[in-house]
């Protein structure tokens, strides 16, 4: 009789244990690096207990893996109120739902709420607004959305067609959806969740256009959920990923709110129709801001889980020979395998400390906007833009190749890969797409490095646009310099600069010979996004840099990172070589140097890299992987996973009566 069963073995494979016990550093004391803190871990071990202790939350992978969109929806719809209630039930603060959050690592049916609607009251009503709507909200007596997207325009916000015109007579708002193109599409939670909505839309008064302003719309009943009068809403259909959440469409057909449901914070329309604003004009756009500088933070979380798929699954996996005397080997002892996967890995590192560094200036100058101080506003927009771009698209890139790297099985939805892939590939799009946001970086770069060259002194992340290049050489004058962490971070921030300086210099240029900006602009478009990547990769660069330097902690944990961060530098040189070597930031000699390092980094990195993603601690819940769980039985994992599958409810599908056992029966009839 068979031995093979879908039983999970208890002991830990020893492929993945003999791993940790090579471990260079101390695991825990990484991990507590990685969350702030050893109260912060414990919190979160409790807060990860809490849940996983209740066994819908088991059973809500199996809706995920199996369900249809529906399912899918309702259990997304039951999760969300459970965290909801519990959130309630134990008081938790902002930071303890929002590890919550990332302890689920999936996006509930009603995330908007949070993640915008809550934002948004925040930073644009009153006081008195405040008092009512955002408490109604935090204590979920309203659940609401954020509607500024529209079928014809996301990105050019000045181009919504949703009116909300002001009637003084009565004292109201007139919301309105004059055409197919000013239909809402997209926001999330809007099909079938929200009874309210936060629709941006173009305020008109007396006939006059005022731009895009706030407003509080409540879309269904309050007590039967039904659609009311005038609103037309619903979802828009199944995506590529991310159908647990019911991203809709609205109409609205001449809907009336009160003259108070404008959130007033930053422009007000007295009760005689009266435009008032205060602040900059850009002040109605701080929640999006806000969200970019969380998916920095998405991204971190993404790679490293990508990377600890990949790297578990690749320490118990075994295929080929590379000694013919020996048994198969691990598929990570491959140097192409390493090539593949520990540039994630190193990224994920990159992530954290440049999100890190960037929620902390995002906080400082939040700190600031709240006293009315706007002047860091501009910097905090260009960074978080160019950021945002730069951590979605790497880490979606790095996490499908993680998922190639894992062979066939990788394709499985098991996995976890594919899922994860497809859920973050939004973040490219969402909060402004990637290359509009780039484009808002170069624009805020070139401005910066124009004052540059007109003698301004810069401060902030482009400080470095008054630097003489003339002064420029490359610090890395043998093989062991390219070990100099400031040395590489040099050569980032030259190039960076060469580049701005070379499109700064073609835009004048064509100014000057008469084109028109827009197409001076237009002709140079894909050298400005460059120019921002390369700006925004020095940045990463340096934040990695200057976190490893700063940080407390015992000698081998900062050599491992110090050696993740060095690889993370060189990796990029090799990657982008021509850039680099066509900035003048590295010589062909250098660029030798460079790639050799970055080669025999891996075989470094290589003894520590299962015990790198151990320390990200992430639940074998939260990865939702049979590849990558932290006990190593992959082979088990996957077997088991095909016991909820309904496709082996029956030995005998219902489609071979129907279709398969005729057409068999027919074809045996028939004489050809
Ligand atoms: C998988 C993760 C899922 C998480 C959940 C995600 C849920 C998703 C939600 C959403 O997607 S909500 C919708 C998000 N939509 C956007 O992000 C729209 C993107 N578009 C824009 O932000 C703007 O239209 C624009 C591209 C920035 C252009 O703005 P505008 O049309 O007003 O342009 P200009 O008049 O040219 O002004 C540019 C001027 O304004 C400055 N600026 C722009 N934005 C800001 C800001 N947020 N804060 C401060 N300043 C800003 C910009 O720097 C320019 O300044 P100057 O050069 O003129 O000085
Ligand atoms: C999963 C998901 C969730 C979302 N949730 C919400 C939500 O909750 N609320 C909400 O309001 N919206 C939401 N959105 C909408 C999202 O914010 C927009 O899709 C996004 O801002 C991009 O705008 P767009 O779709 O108009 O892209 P487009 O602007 O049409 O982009 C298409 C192409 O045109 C290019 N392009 C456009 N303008 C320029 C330019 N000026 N210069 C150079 N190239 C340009 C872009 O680079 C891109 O390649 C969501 C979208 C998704 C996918």
């Amino acid at each position: 009789m068979s031995e093979i069963t879908s039983s999970i073995p208890l002991q830990i494979n020893p492929d993945l244990q003999e791993e940790r016990d090579k471990a260079s550093f101390n695991v825990t004391e990484l991990t507590h690096i990685i969350y702030g803190g050893i109260e912060k871990t414990k919190k979160r071990k409790r807060l990860e207990k809490l849940l996983f202790s209740d066994p819908f939350f088991q059973e809500y992978q199996n809706v995920r893996a199996f369900g249809s969109r529906s399912e899918y929806y309702a259990a997304s719809v039951k999760k969300s109120t459970k965290i909801f209630k519990l959130r309630r039930q134990h008081k938790w603060t902002d930071e303890e739902y929002e590890t919550v959050l990332d302890i689920c690592h999936d996006d509930l049916a009603l995330t908007l709420h949070h993640t915008m609607f809550i934002p948004a009251l925040e930073r644009l009503a009153t006081e008195d607004q405040k008092s009512k709507w955002l408490t109604l909200a935090k204590q979920y007596k309203i659940i609401g959305t954020y509607a500024q997207t529209e079928l014809g325009h996301g990105t050019y916000l000045q181009g919504l067609e949703t009116t909300a015109t002001y009637d003084p007579q009565t004292r109201e708002f007139v919301m309105n959806t004059p055409t197919l193109s000013a239909m809402k599409w997209w926001p999330g939670s809007l099909g079938k969740s929200s009874n309210h909505a936060l629709v941006l839309a173009t305020l008109i008064i007396s006939g006059k256009k005022y731009g895009m302003h706030p407003f509080l719309v409540q879309l269904r009943s309050m007590d039967d959920h039904k659609v009311l009068p005038g609103v037309r809403v619903g979802d828009i259909g199944a995506k590529m990923g991310g159908n647990s959440v019911d991203n809709g469409y609205l109409i609205l057909d001449n809907v009336r709110i009160p003259r108070n449901n404008m959130l007033m914070k930053n422009a007000q329309v007295s009760p005689d129709g009266k435009f008032v604003t205060r602040g900059p004009s850009k002040a109605n756009y701080a929640t999006m801001m806000l969200i970019r500088v969380q998916i920095c933070t998405m991204a971190y979380q993404v790679v490293s889980s990508g990377a600890t798929i990949g790297i578990r699954y690749s320490a118990v996996r075994r295929q080929s020979k590379l000694d013919p005397q020996d048994r198969e080997p691990k598929i990570l002892e491959y140097q192409t395998q390493q090539y593949k996967i520990f540039p994630g890995l190193a990224m994920s590192y990159a992530f954290l400390f440049a999100s890190r560094s960037l929620t902390r200036k995002y906080e400082e100058a939040f700190a600031e906007i709240q006293r009315g101080d706007f002047k860091s506003l501009p910097e905090l927009h260009c960074l978080s833009s160019g950021l945002k771009s730069f951590c979605s698209e790497h880490s979606v890139r790095q996490v499908e190749i993680i998922r190639q790297s894992c062979g066939g099985h990788g394709y499985l939805n098991a996995a976890g890969l594919g899922m994860l892939v497809n859920a973050a590939a939004p973040m490219i799009t969402v909060e402004g797409e990637n290359t509009v946001m780039y484009l808002q970086l170069a624009r805020y770069i070139l401005k910066r490095f124009a004052g540059a060259m007109s003698g301004q002194q810069l401060d902030g992340s482009t400080s470095y646009l008054s630097m003489d290049p003339a002064t420029y050489v490359c610090p890395v004058m043998s093989e062991t310099d390219c070990r100099n962490l400031t040395a590489l971070c040099d050569i980032y921030r030259y190039r960076s600069y060469m580049t701005v300086c070379r499109v700064a210099r073609q835009v004048q240029h064509d100014m000057e010979s008469d084109m028109p900006q827009h197409v001076a602009i237009n002709k140079n478009l894909v050298d400005l996004v460059r120019a921002a990547k390369a700006h925004s990769y020095y940045i990463v660069v340096k934040d990695f840099v200057e976190g490893v330097d700063a940080l407390v902690a015992s000698a081998p944990v900062i050599k491992v990172l110090r050696t993740l961060c060095c690889f993370y530098a060189a990796h990029g040189i090799a990657e982008y070589s021509g850039d680099f070597l066509e900035s003048e930031a590295v010589g062909l000699h250098q660029l030798k140097w460079i790639k050799n390092l970055q080669v025999s980094l891996l075989g470094e990195i290589r003894p520590d890299a299962v015990a790198l993603v151990d320390a990200f601690d992430y639940h074998d819940i939260t990865l939702s992987s049979a590849l990558g769980c932290y006990d190593g039985n992959a082979y088990e994992r996957l077997f088991k996973s095909t016991e909820n599958d309904p496709m082996n409810k029956e030995e005998v599908h219902p489609s071979y009566y129907q279709y398969l056992k005729p057409f068999m029966e027919e074809m045996n009839k028939s004489k050809l």
